[in-house]
């Protein structure tokens, strides 16, 4: 869907070296252009990756946002404007994209201080807790994320919410494939009060369930109300056997960098 863009000031370094926008000559007439959702997210990468510097070892998410943020870091070590980096993928996806760009790979085994995360969310809230995991890598991402010493977070505005949950969208938790019915149940009881329903996600719309890279299920879970303390929630959901990992990130992202109709707003952790 397009987005309007009305307001944009063509002197906006992120947006220029997209090549979304060209300079303008003169601030009196700031160009009318029409960003698509996509385009949104890629100024908000090219401004993160503006975060990194020769010879980190970074954090490398996973998603349509995050991708294009890979993109950028390949094409200046291809330029020579940065080197000796090292990348940590997220995902097989970015994992793929990655090597495909060249970019030097490692793991946490290796590489257990990570320098910098950047990574897409799916849910925002005002304390810049998350949610992750629509694209199903949710364990790995909290791995990484969850070590580095600055995680930067990349969105259009669309992922902003007043509450964790408050896009009605899905919060995902992945599950072991081992009786994953009763654990989704389990799941589903423990947020009665916030109207949850828990679905199993599957592959394509077809009845196969979606296999995360690790092997195990996500189960969704859509809520009507808020969910209350999200550290309390967090808990009693890790507390369940059969979960593995949940989709909020509390308290990790230290900057999220949002793309609206109005420019990039970087927003740093209080
Ligand atoms: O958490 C994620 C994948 O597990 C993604 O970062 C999240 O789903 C956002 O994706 P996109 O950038 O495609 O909107």
């Amino acid at each position: 869907m397009a987005i309007p863009y009305p307001h944009f000031i063509a002197a906006d370094k992120a947006a220029m070296e997209t090549g979304l926008l060209a300079p303008s000559s003169s601030s009196l007439s700031p160009p009318t252009v029409v960003l698509t959702q996509d385009e949104l997210k890629k100024i908000a990468a090219y401004k993160a990756v503006e975060y990194v510097e020769s010879g980190m070892v970074l954090g490398l998410g996973t998603g349509s946002t995050a991708k294009h943020a890979v993109d950028r870091i390949g094409e200046l070590l291809r330029q020579g404007k940065l080197s000796n980096i090292v990348g940590i993928p997220t995902s097989k996806m970015t994992h793929e994209q990655a090597v495909s760009l060249g970019i030097p790979l490692s793991d946490l085994d290796s590489h257990p201080v990570v320098d910098l995360a950047i990574d897409g969310a799916d849910e925002v809230d005002p304390d810049l807790n998350l949610v992750k995991g629509r694209g199903g890598s949710l364990l790995r991402e909290k791995m990484v994320e969850g070590v580095c010493k600055k995680f930067v977070v990349i969105v259009d505005e669309s992922k902003m919410v007043k509450y964790i949950g408050g896009s009605g969208l899905a919060m995902p938790v992945e599950v072991v494939p081992f009786c994953w019915k009763f654990t989704a149940s389990r799941l589903q009881k423990l947020f009665e009060e916030a109207g949850c329903v828990a679905k199993l996600r599957t592959f394509g719309g077809k009845d196969e369930p979606f296999v995360t890279d690790n092997g195990n299920y996500i189960v969704d879970l859509y809520f009507k109300k808020s969910i209350g303390d999200l550290k309390v929630a967090s808990d009693a959901i890790l507390q369940l056997a059969g979960v593995v990992e949940h989709g909020m990130f509390l308290d990790m992202a230290t900057t999220v960098i949002v793309a609206g109709k109005l420019g990039v707003t970087v927003k740093h952790k209080q």
